[in-house]
């Protein structure tokens, strides 16, 4: 049924990002205020290089982050230390008694950018998992195989079975997000696992197949990893972003990287989200005739799963034509954000 008025105006609760890329450094002055614009808080990820793998150093990157939030925001930097094989059970348990860390990221080592740190052998750390799930700290991972003999489109599918599901039967009580899904494999996991199981959602899986990477010539802007996925894929995560089930929620996976990184022979993997997140979104549910899903996707769902409060501020949507900037000046130079040059149909009323 079509509504007799197209309402103008959306306000939901103060959203959250639960899967964000700041980086450091200098970049810190153009990502955090990008990101503290619209959002209350964000899950901050620790793929710096060296990786933050204590409890003192993610302290320390939070600080670097509070001093670029904009005065009068409250935005909240919710902290992740990077898991290595060397990552103890101390560690853990230090991180459970830290309000500011909010869990653990898992990043097979080569998967995706910065992940060379990351984990070679899984069930070797199957103590430190015993640990987190005993403390209630959550695992989120990035889901995908590295073996040269599987091919990049079906990765997130393999490290589901060969992994996630091995990960869960041992350790059933584990809160565990499956970070930026592409796949209707991962849906339907994340659909008949449990309470303690979910997944964040990227923009750009919502709003692009892999069509939008390679028809017409190669647009490295839309690369990521995991690498968007053929069409079939994409339909799953709308209609599971649109249904509002609560155990999917946002996570833009914003990951900056300078222009010159991404226009080359070798371009690196990361769509630079923050500039416009919110109205990529939106735009994604007005498709879907689901605009009312907005809200708990959003702001509602995320918080639930972690177990922290709602938020009770809010923003504002306006329906008001505008198009995402073609590049944004950085410190570290040009990068070109995602949906660079194309029109969105809302936008944050200031
Ligand atoms: N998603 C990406 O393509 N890149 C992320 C890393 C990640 O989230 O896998 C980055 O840090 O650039
Ligand atoms: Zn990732
Ligand atoms: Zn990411």
């Amino acid at each position: 049924m079509s509504s007799a008025a197209v309402a103008n105006h959306l306000t939901i609760p103060t959203p959250d990002d639960w899967h964000l890329h700041l980086r450091d450094g200098d970049l810190l002055a153009t990502t955090v205020p990008a990101t503290a614009a619209v959002f209350g808080r964000a899950v901050v990820m620790p793929n710096l290089v060296p990786p933050v793998t204590t409890v003192a150093q993610a302290l320390e990157y939070r600080n670097r982050i509070l001093a670029q939030v904009p005065a009068g925001s409250s935005f909240e930097p919710l902290m992740t230390l990077y898991l290595t094989q060397a990552t103890s059970v101390e560690t853990i348990v230090a991180a459970a008694a830290e309000p500011a860390i909010i869990g653990f990221k898992l990043y097979p080592s080569g998967a995706t950018t910065n992940s060379a740190a990351g984990v070679t052998d899984i069930e070797a750390l199957d103590e430190v998992f015993a640990a987190m799930a005993s403390h209630g700290v959550p695992l989120l991972v990035h889901g995908e195989v590295t073996s040269a003999e599987i091919d990049i489109f079906d990765r997130e599918k393999v490290f589901i079975d060969r992994y996630l599901r091995p990960l869960l039967a041992r350790h059933p009580q584990l809160k565990l997000v499956l970070e930026h899904i592409t796949t209707a494999d991962a849906v339907e996991f994340v659909e008949k696992a449990g309470a303690n199981v979910a997944a964040t959602i990227t923009p750009q899986h919502l709003l692009m197949n892999r069509n939008d990477l390679l028809v017409g010539g190669v647009r490295p802007h839309n690369y990521c990893l995991p690498i968007l996925k053929r069409r079939d894929h994409q339909l799953e995560l709308r209609r599971i972003a649109a249904s509002g089930h609560p155990r999917f929620f946002l996570g833009t996976d914003s990951a900056p990287h300078a222009q010159s990184r991404k226009e080359t022979a070798c371009g690196c993997a990361g769509c630079y989200s923050a500039p416009a997140a919110l109205p990529l979104y939106a735009e994604f549910f007005e498709q879907m005739n689901a605009l009312d899903k907005l809200a708990d996707f959003a702001s509602g769902f995320g918080a639930d799963f972690y177990g922290l409060p709602r938020a009770t501020s809010s923003v504002t949507l306006e329906r008001h034509q505008w198009m995402v900037p073609a590049t944004v000046a950085t410190a570290v130079g040009p990068m070109v954000p995602y949906w660079a040059g194309e029109p969105l149909q809302w936008r944050i009323k200031q």
